[in-house]
């Protein structure tokens, strides 16, 4: 990768479910250290997107470079291994294990075999891996925790503790589908901040997210999509002037004049 190029970059991707096509030709590029909101109305498609960036689907034409590499054939694992982690809309925690065991899973998720993701919980494995979790949740605030049960945990810790595990496998690039997703206004609040301590580490962060008062204060940059193809590329401070999005997402009769107020996405 050399100065100046993009961490992530999309070129011409497009995704068809039998005749239907769903994301068209969309390119973007995810800046090296930003914090990157991708956005839009309910099917428009972004997580159809980050199934695409992180391997979970093929693109149907188009491609997919991570740090100056052509990932879009590669398998999620190896995606993982080159500096991809993921968490998810929906928790995906072991919630009979404990917080440390559950990052110990995550630490693992580089090593590409199931022998290897059991490693961390071996007997041989384990204090080595135990030390090297537990120090990561105390960098991170949650070195409270390590020996709870997940699944006694209130939510918003939860939601944490698995954006930590994706943290575990040393990730460059960090996608977040919907980390506020169920969260109250104080539990987000706490979230942002966490996300910003993470994106000040040097790790860049690709967002899908509906709470538009969270990828204000969040993200420097926004990609909008709407039916599957891109309709804004810029700073997160314009977004919610911009015709097309308003268009997006309140239809024709409300994006203009853009500048009329009382207006707002979200
Ligand atoms: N496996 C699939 N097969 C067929 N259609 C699909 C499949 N996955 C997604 N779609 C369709 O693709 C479109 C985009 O869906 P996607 O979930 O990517 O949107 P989204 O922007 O993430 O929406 P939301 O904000 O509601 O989560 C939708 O019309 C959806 O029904």
């Amino acid at each position: 990768m050399s100065a100046g190029e993009p961490l992530l970059s999309l070129n011409g991707v497009t995704k068809s479910f039998g005749g239907l096509t769903v994301v068209e030709d969309v390119s973007f590029d995810v800046a090296e250290g930003s914090r990157t909101a991708l956005i839009g109305p309910n099917g428009a498609g972004k997580t159809t997107v980050f199934n695409l960036v992180s391997g979970v689907y093929r693109q149907t034409a188009g491609t997919i470079t991570l740090a100056g590499r052509e990932i879009s054939d590669e398998p999620s694992r190896r995606r993982i291994r080159l500096g991809m982690a993921r968490s998810f809309q929906n928790i995906r925690l072991m919630p009979h294990l404990s917080v440390v065991e559950n990052i110990m899973l995550g630490q693992q998720a580089k090593a590409g075999t199931l022998a290897g993701m059991a490693a961390p919980l071996s007997l041989f494995g384990r204090s080595k891996w135990r030390r090297e979790a537990e120090a990561l949740l105390a960098r991170m605030g949650l070195g409270t925790f390590p020996g709870e049960v997940v699944a006694t945990l209130p939510y918003g810790i939860r939601k944490k503790i698995e954006v930590v595990r994706a943290l575990a496998s040393e990730p460059r690039l960090l996608l977040l589908d919907e980390p506020a997703a169920g969260l109250n206004p104080t539990e987000t609040a706490s979230l942002r901040d966490f996300l910003l301590q993470i994106s000040e580490s040097g790790i860049t962060l690709l967002v899908v997210e509906h709470d538009m008062g969270l990828v204000r204060s969040l993200c420097d940059h926004a990609v909008v999509l709407n039916f599957g193809r891109k309709v804004y590329d810029g700073a997160t401070a314009h977004v919610q002037e911009d015709p097309q999005v308003l268009e997006a997402y309140l239809g024709p009769r409300h994006a203009a004049p853009a500048n009329a107020g009382g207006t707002h996405v979200a």
